[in-house]
């Protein structure tokens, strides 16, 4: 082979590590390949390969030294055929707007699995909250919900919390609305303090339906939860409280990180005490003198691998050095393409995270349900619907990654996709 082929060999498949980086095209590419195994037309592809709505907004905010900074913020809305768009809001320095799209429509995919009415949206604002003190973030939150507000509200369009954004964040941005619509709006947004109409369970929500989907993936691996070893990449929201559940149920959280590292112990970590370390962004880290890297975290020797805090972490460059019999993604597209196969074809089972994170957003629909009905439920029934929907959707896609010869994410892209493929037909929009 002449050096001028190999050369060019290269360069193709760092092209293509390249592009499956870029989440929105990654995410069409799959979407096209579930579609055409689904037997749509090409006419559905161009509707749903894009948000219908996309908003791009401009903030000014007031800061605490008397300037004013003018911060960007999107709300991006997938498809509404089945029902109101609905998801999160980040606020994280790295937000842009692809990634905004490519998370409106794996929300709309997550709707698709789990069969709640709604379609997908997402929201992000270009900020770092870790560098603002909180009147700056209230006077920020309220300032986005002003510049969205013609285009959400309680049947068009429900944010919840997602990166860097909580309950308090929630509470403001009620409070907005309901200031500018002039009537109490706890539907608007889920996610909220449950003084003010959240439900319960939600804050541990999404990393229930991750535990759940983890009982099931070991009992399809043959495996058992007891004494298993696992590494969690992230201990926000979703990360933090799987290390608790995951530690409660037996197994052996051995290594756990943020964004600038993480600690390890073979040993199993002492989980209740780095919960209680933990600062609001989910940062612990820095008080560790033996700390590990992210990328060291990731390749640990384990039995069950969740990345549970950004994008694109397990990519062509290290699939082949993860150790772990499951990959359980809580994170919102933390596998490229190039990994997913590689992964499969090492025999791993992937949970992906349409399916896996998908708790979030089911038990924000019991909160919005509670919301409209003013009657509100026990914890105990929020779980137990939650399980019924976590293991349903777990078994649905399971079975039909069997039947199609494919592997978990494309099968869930395929549940995913037909209720939205389907509700835009009846419309007659395609
Ligand atoms: N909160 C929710 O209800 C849901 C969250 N998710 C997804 O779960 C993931 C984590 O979200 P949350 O736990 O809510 O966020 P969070 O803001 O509560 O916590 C984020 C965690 O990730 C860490 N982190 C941030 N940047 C990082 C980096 N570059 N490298 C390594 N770690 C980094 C932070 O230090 C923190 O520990 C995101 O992908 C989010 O979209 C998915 C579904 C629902
Ligand atoms: O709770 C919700 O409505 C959305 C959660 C979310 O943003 C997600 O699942 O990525």
């Amino acid at each position: 082979m002449s050096k001028s082929t190999l050369t060019n060999e290269i360069t193709k498949e760092q092209q293509k590590e390249q592009e499956s980086l870029n989440l929105f095209y990654s995410t069409q590419t799959v979407i096209q390949k579930a579609l055409s195994k689904l037997g749509y037309s090409d006419e559905m592809f161009e509707l749903l390969k894009e948000p219908i709505r996309m908003l791009t907004v401009r903030i000014p905010v007031r800061m605490d030294d008397g300037s004013v900074q003018i911060f960007t913020g999107y709300r991006s809305q997938h498809n509404d055929a089945v029902g109101p768009t609905k998801g999160g809001v980040r606020f994280h320095p790295e937000v842009d707007e692809e990634e905004v799209k490519a998370l409106s429509i794996w929300m709309s995919l997550k709707c698709g699995i789990t069969d709640l009415p709604y379609g997908g949206g997402k929201g992000g604002i270009i900020c770092d909250p870790r560098k603002m003190s909180f009147r700056e973030l209230e006077r920020l939150s309220r300032g986005y919900v002003r510049a969205i507000s013609q285009i959400v509200g309680p049947t068009k369009d429900i944010p919840a919390p997602d990166v860097y954004t909580n309950s308090q964040i929630m509470a403001w941005m009620m409070d907005e609305y309901s200031r500018l619509r002039e009537f109490d709006s706890p539907a608007f947004i889920t996610g909220k303090p449950i003084v003010l109409g959240g439900s319960k369970g939600r804050e541990t929500a999404t990393a229930a339906g991750v535990t759940m989907c983890i009982e099931q993936a070991v009992k399809k691996k043959g495996m058992e939860l007891q004494g298993a070893r696992v590494v969690i990449q992230g201990f926000g929201n979703a990360g933090s409280f799987l290390a608790k559940f995951l530690h409660d149920a037996g197994a052996k959280v051995v290594a756990v990180s943020d964004v600038y590292g993480g600690v390890y112990d073979p040993e199993g970590l002492d989980i209740d005490y780095l919960l209680d370390k933990r600062d609001s962004f989910g940062t612990f880290s820095k008080l560790f003198d033996n700390t590990i890297t992210n990328s060291e975290l990731l390749e640990l020797e384990c039995d069950i691998l969740v990345p549970a805090a950004i994008s694109n972490q397990i990519t062509a460059q290290n699939a082949g050095n993860i150790k772990a019999s499951i990959v359980v993604e809580a994170a919102n597209g933390p596998t490229t393409l190039e990994a997913t196969n590689s992964l499969t074809e090492r025999g791993i089972l992937l949970v992906p995270d349409i399916l896996a994170s998908a708790g979030g957003v089911t038990v924000s629909y019991f909160e919005w349900v509670q919301n409209n009905q003013g009657y509100y439920w026990s914890e105990e029934e929020v779980n137990e619907k939650l399980v019924a929907v976590m293991t349903n959707s777990f078994e649905n896609i399971y079975q039909t990654a069997e039947a199609h010869g494919v592997d978990m994410r494309l099968a869930a892209y395929m549940v995913g996709i037909k209720k939205v493929a389907e509700a835009s037909r009846f419309r007659g929009w395609v």
